[in-house]
């Protein structure tokens, strides 16, 4: 099951502890632990990848909270413009197959006790019946700040939103209602069924968003002008509210959405409460943030106290809420209070402000593990650094080196400079900036790395990498991949494995070691564009893509279009395609091309009365055959066939005929008829004649050319014992395992990786050849 956390909040409610630049869900609540990261660790046993949807300017900060996490899967969706609810569930829903359960959570909640569990597992029942499974809490008391759902049993009456909640009002005399807890568990298919009948506008906007969102590394951002269409609302306004396939669960576990500051009362681990002293006082509630500041109460009754490093907010319990309209009336004259606490959140780390004063700024400087700062310098402001924690590597003007605890650094004005910190624990270093001028406007020149994104640090690692799959559901799909291949999925069917891919719609992940969980695509940000080697250079996206594909049934009649088209039509490249047969039942064929020259009409005609596939060439296949698929060939996959497809890095496919199939909704899926149109090519079939060529043959492995195109070339090692294979300058390198077991290591790297039948790896570039030791047959794909 998928989590998906809602945790765009930017509430001033909890204010003066959480602020604009940093809401509620990102403050430590217990333990050192933010309500994020707690919604993290209380969903892990029951959820195995998360997806979390925030405002584009907490990015930052969600990434420096995950870190907690080494190797936990998740994936950010970044709102330009937050929509509510319905926008947020639909837009992660887009990223998820159909047969997939999510689990909707919203990250600011405060959740106990045992009884959570026993709801969840209910909830994936229902929804493994087919229902949008509510989790519903029964109150404890009347609270006016929660919705609430009306119900019968399980079945839902109606949902209420918390200012028409009227409890005294005739019309919930004698109905049982529970608080929503805007939590929800359901299957994709099912919720984004119901959502393309009840709501079409917001179902046909969040698509057309998916589809105008660029691939990006990290998260999926949907700017603000994507997001322009897309209805405002909550999911329950727009959706549930209109829904009969939504079941409640009833749940007793402790559960407060925390409104204000007083709703804080035995969550006090915020508190430094060695730095409280109350006199005299009677329920009366402190939260001191601000280290070594005391805080003393005298003589009060019914007060709420919170202290911070910059503000303090004293108020009666009962209308502490008042501070949002407080904040209202007075942003203009204290904005800085309101929505900036002194933290400052970097993709590399965190800025704290400790003091200053006229020309003088001091900062404690957080440089997480294995995270560098960009080169830059200051025009007006020298800098000392002292570290007093960790090892710093810092670069100042041409000199790179590392500094030790205690060790300290003096930065002159006009000097390139840089930390970076290349171990696994966090460098701490205390800045003094003095100058004419010391805010932030002082960077005057920022140098960035072309070669590598963002500001991971490259250490030395091994160069070979496993690779875990993203996996489809496709109707036509089968079970082999897990019978076969030992795929771990919990879908009913796996249709497609996607080993090698940094597309957006199915990244694959790092297996192990110091990256495992990593998206394939930001492990290639941290080594860098280099590491793809130099035919790589000018592309602007890693070049391919490889799946396994189990077609139980028949796959669509389809068509995929060139670059040109593709790039024009749709911001992806074009797909050119090459097909190793891995296993077929006897009796199977596929089809690839046109038997004969046939014009546009008669295609379209054929496609109309349902004998498209007369045209086609039948092409009867075993194991071990191989079909190259050049863009604008009509071609389909039969049934029965176990296929390694290499292909380049896209997902456009044009459906012609689909044998007017239906999912299990009822509806067909999407044909895309003009495009394929467009780019048909109407000749007859040509057999590419690169394909599978022996190129070398002795006692240890035999060597043979699969197919060499404009994109990639694809060569099969049989290994009896023992091959070596360069891996050069030119460009990375495939591995794919089709059968057998053995061990890798690259000469460069003194360690061995086991690998086996349905495996998959990655080698950068690079002066170096890679061992395999065992027995078995290998797909070496480089470009
Ligand atoms: O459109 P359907 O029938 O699901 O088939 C889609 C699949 O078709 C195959 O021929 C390949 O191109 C796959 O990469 C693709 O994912």
């Amino acid at each position: 099951m998928k989590c998906l956390i809602l945790a765009g909040g930017s509430g001033d409610s909890l204010w003066p502890l959480s602020r604009k630049n940093y809401p509620k869900q990102f403050m430590n609540i217990k333990e050192g632990r933010s309500l994020l990261q707690e919604t993290v660790v209380r969903n892990m046993p029951f959820c195995d990848e998360f997806v979390i949807v925030t405002k584009e300017s907490y990015r930052n900060i969600v990434n420096g909270q995950m870190k907690a996490f080494q190797s936990l899967k998740y994936r950010l969706i970044l709102e330009g413009s937050p929509k509510g609810t319905a926008a947020a569930i639909m837009l992660g829903n887009m990223f998820c197959n159909q047969s997939e359960l999510v689990f909707v959570v919203t990250a600011d909640h405060l959740i106990e006790g045992q009884e959570y569990r026993e709801a969840v597992l209910r909830g994936k029942e229902l929804a493994k019946e087919g229902y949008v499974a509510a989790i519903g809490i029964k109150p404890t008391e009347n609270a006016s700040g929660y919705d609430y759902i009306i119900k019968d049993e399980e079945d839902v009456l109606g949902f209420i939103e918390r200012q028409q909640f009227d409890l005294k009002s005739d019309s919930y005399k004698n109905k049982e209602y529970l608080w929503n807890s805007g939590m929800y568990i359901y299957r994709v298919g099912d919720l984004i069924n119901s959502v393309k009948n009840i709501s079409p506008e917001l179902y046909n906007t969040c698509r057309s968003a998916k589809r105008r969102t660029p691939a990006i590394r990290r998260g999926i951002r949907f700017s603000e002008n994507v997001m322009k269409d897309i209805p405002t609302g909550s999911i329950e306004q727009i959706v549930f509210s209109k829904n009969s396939i939504v079941k409640v669960v009833e749940a007793e576990f402790g559960w407060k959405d925390v409104g204000n500051v007083s709703d804080l009362d035995g969550f006090g681990s915020v508190t430094h409460s060695d730095y409280v002293i109350k006199n005299n006082c009677e329920d009366v509630s402190v939260v001191n943030n601000a280290e070594r500041q005391l805080v003393v109460t005298n003589d009060l009754n019914d007060i709420v106290v919170v202290n911070t490093e910059d503000a303090v907010y004293v108020s009666s319990k009962e209308r502490a809420k008042d501070i949002k309209d407080i904040i209202k009336d007075n942003r203009e004259k204290y904005e800085s209070y309101f929505d900036y606490n002194r933290l400052s959140y970097r993709e590399w780390g965190i800025h704290e402000l400790l003091t200053w004063s006229e020309g003088y700024k001091v900062k404690k400087v957080t440089v997480f593990p294995g995270m560098s700062m960009n080169l830059h310098q200051h025009e007006m402001r020298s800098e000392h650094w002292a570290v007093v924690e960790g090892t710093a590597t810092i670069t100042l003007g041409q000199e790179t080196r590392d500094y030790h605890k205690f060790e300290s650094v003096f930065v002159p004005i006009g000097m390139k400079h840089k930390v970076a910190n290349k171990t696994d624990k966090n460098v701490v270093i205390i800045e003094i900036g003095i100058g004419e001028v010391v805010s932030e406007r002082d960077i005057v020149k920022i140098y960035t790395d072309e070669s590598s994104e963002g500001n991971y640090i490259a250490t030395q690692d091994n160069p070979v990498i496993k690779l875990d799959p993203a996996f489809k559901d496709n109707l036509w799909g089968g079970t082999k991949l897990r019978t076969v291949f030992g795929k771990k999925c919990d879908y009913d069917i796996i249709a497609e494995s996607w080993e090698l891919s940094a597309h957006p719609d199915g990244p694959s992940r790092i297996a192990d070691g110091r990256y495992k969980g990593m998206l394939f695509g930001d492990y290639l940000s941290i080594i860098g564009k280099e590491s793809l080697g130099w035919k790589c250079q000018a592309q602007d996206r890693f070049p391919i893509l490889i799946k396994f594909i189990d077609a139980k049934q028949a796959l669509s009649v389809q068509i995929h279009p060139d670059d040109e088209y593709a790039l024009e039509n749709e911001g992806e490249y074009g797909k050119n395609e090459m097909w190793y047969v891995v296993d077929s039942e006897p009796g199977s064929y596929l089809y690839c091309g046109l038997k004969k020259n046939t014009d546009k009409e008669e295609i379209e005609r054929r496609i109309a009365d349902n004998t498209i596939t007369d045209i086609l060439n039948k092409i009867e296949v075993k194991k071990g055959d191989v079909v190259m698929v050049k863009a604008g060939t009509i071609h389909a996959i039969g049934a029965g066939i176990i296929i390694c497809e290499i292909q380049q890095n896209s997902n456009c496919t044009y459906r012609m005929y689909d044998y007017d199939r239906r999912d299990k909704y009822g509806n067909p899926r999407e044909l895309h008829v003009k495009k394929a149109l467009d780019v048909v090519d109407t000749k007859a079939y040509v057999k590419d004649n690169t394909t599978e060529v022996m190129l070398e043959e002795n006692e240890h492995y035999s060597l043979e050319r699969l197919v060499q195109c404009k994109y990639f070339e694809c060569l099969k090692y049989e290994i009896k014992d023992e091959v070596k294979i360069v891996a050069d300058e030119s460009s990375f390198v495939s591995l794919v395992f089709i059968e057998g077991s053995g061990t890798i290591e690259a000469d460069d790297y003194k360690q061995e990786v086991p690998f086996k039948a349905g495996e998959s790896f990655f080698v950068s570039s690079g002066k170096r050849s890679i061992n395999i030791k065992g027995k078995g047959t290998c797909i070496v794909t480089h470009v």
